[in-house]
C-alpha cells in the first residue's frame, strides 16, 4: 500500500520479527513482535501509543526513529522512506542517557557537534534550550547533582536542540514521581503547542495519554497491532482547565481501559506460558 502524501509520518504493513535463542545462544526460531501496522500521523500531531507490556511499543518507536530496520513494511517521513537515524527525529528514552562526566550545558552542547557550530555557538543554543525546559541556572550542574525530573529535562533539551520536526518519546516520564511527572507533562504540552512538532509518545499511563495527546493508538498484545485509534475530544483544552477532574476524562479513561483490558490479560497469559 502506498503512503499517504498528506501525512507527516506514514507507516504501511510494518512487521518486526525477532529471533529466539536457547540458553546457549543458538537460534531456535523467530517470533513476530509487531505485525500489519498501518498508521498515518499528521504534521504537528501529538499521538500517544498505549498497549500491554511487551506488545512492541518500543520496537515501533525504534523503527520510527530508524534505530532498527523493519522485517517487512515501510515508514515514510515527509514522503521519504526511513532508512536510518536522522537528526530530524529526536528520541527521548525513559532512562536519561546523559553523559555523567559532562555538565548539563555540555550534555546538550555535545549533541550539537554534528551541526558544525563553534563551541560558543553550541553553548548559546544549549543555554537557550535549557531555559526552554525550565533549567535556567542549572547549566553547570552534573547529572548526579540533578533530580530525575531535571535529568529528563536535560534529555529533552538535548533532543530539542537539533530542532527536529519529529519527537519520539519512549515512556520519558515513567521513572519520575507523580508530581514531577505532571509538571513535565504540562511543560511538554507547552513546548509542543509553541513548536508545532509532531510527537509520538509511548506510555503505560492511560491518564497521561488522555492528558497529552490528540490521538491515542491502542495496541493489541503480541504480535502488536493497532487495535483502535481514539480521537481525544479533550485535546486543546485551555491549560487552566483541570481536565483530569472532568467527567469526559473519566469516560475516556474507561474507553481506553475497555480496549486494553483483554489485551493486558492476553499478554499476561502469553507471559505465563512463554509462547514466543
Ligand atoms: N532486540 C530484541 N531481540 C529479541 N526480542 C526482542 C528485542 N527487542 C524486543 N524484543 C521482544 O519483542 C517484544 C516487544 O518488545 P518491546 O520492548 O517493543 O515491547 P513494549 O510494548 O515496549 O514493552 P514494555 O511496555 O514492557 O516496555 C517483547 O517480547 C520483547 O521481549
Amino acid at each position: 500500500m502506498a503512503p499517504s502524501h498528506l501525512a507527516k509520518i506514514s507507516v504501511r504493513g510494518l512487521r518486526k520479527d525477532f529471533v529466539t535463542r536457547d540458553k546457549k545462544g543458538r537460534v531456535t526460531g523467530t517470533f513476530t513482535a509487531l505485525d500489519s501496522i498501518d498508521l498515518d500521523i499528521d504534521d504537528g500531531q501529538f499521538i500517544t501509543v498505549v498497549g500491554p507490556s511487551g506488545c512492541g511499543k518500543s520496537t515501533l518507536l525504534d523503527m520510527l526513529g530508524g534505530l532498527a530496520p523493519p522485517t517487512a513494511g515501510e515508514i515514510w517521513i515527509d514522503g521519504d522512506p526511513v532508512n536510518g537515524a536522522s537528526l530530524d527525529r529526536g528520541v527521548v528514552f525513559q532512562q536519561y542517557a546523559l553523559f555523567p562526566w559532562l555538565s548539563a550545558l555540555d550534555n546538550v552542547a555535545f549533541a550539537l557537534e554534528a551541526k558544525g557550530l563553534s563551541k560558543a555557538e553550541r553553548h548559546e543554543v544549549a543555554r537557550e534550550y535549557l531555559s526552554i525546559v525550565g533549567l535556567d541556572g542549572f547549566d553547570q550542574r552534573y547529572p548526579h547533582q540533578l533530580s530525575g525530573g531535571m535529568k529528563q529535562r536535560v534529555a529533552l533539551a538535548r533532543s530539542l536542540a537539533h530542532d527536529p520536526s519529529v519527537l519520539l518519546m519512549d515512556e520519558p516520564f515513567a521513572a519520575l514521581d507523580a508530581q514531577t511527572r505532571e509538571m513535565l507533562q504540562a511543560e511538554l504540552l507547552r513546548i509542543w503547542e509553541k513548536s508545532g512538532k509532531t510527537v509520538v509518545f509511548i506510555t503505560h499511563g492511560i491518564d497521561e495519554a488522555i492528558y497529552l495527546s490528540q490521538k491515542i493508538a491502542v495496541m493489541t498484545s503480541r504480535p502488536g497491532r493497532i487495535k483502535h485509534i481514539i480521537d481525544n475530544p479533550l485535546a486543546g483544552a485551555p491549560a487552566s482547565d483541570d481536565i483530569r477532574a472532568s467527567p469526559e476524562f473519566g469516560r475516556l479513561r474507561h474507553e481506553v481501559w475497555t480496549l486494553l483490558r483483554d489485551e493486558v490479560s492476553h499478554a499476561a497469559a502469553l507471559e505465563r506460558t512463554a509462547v514466543y
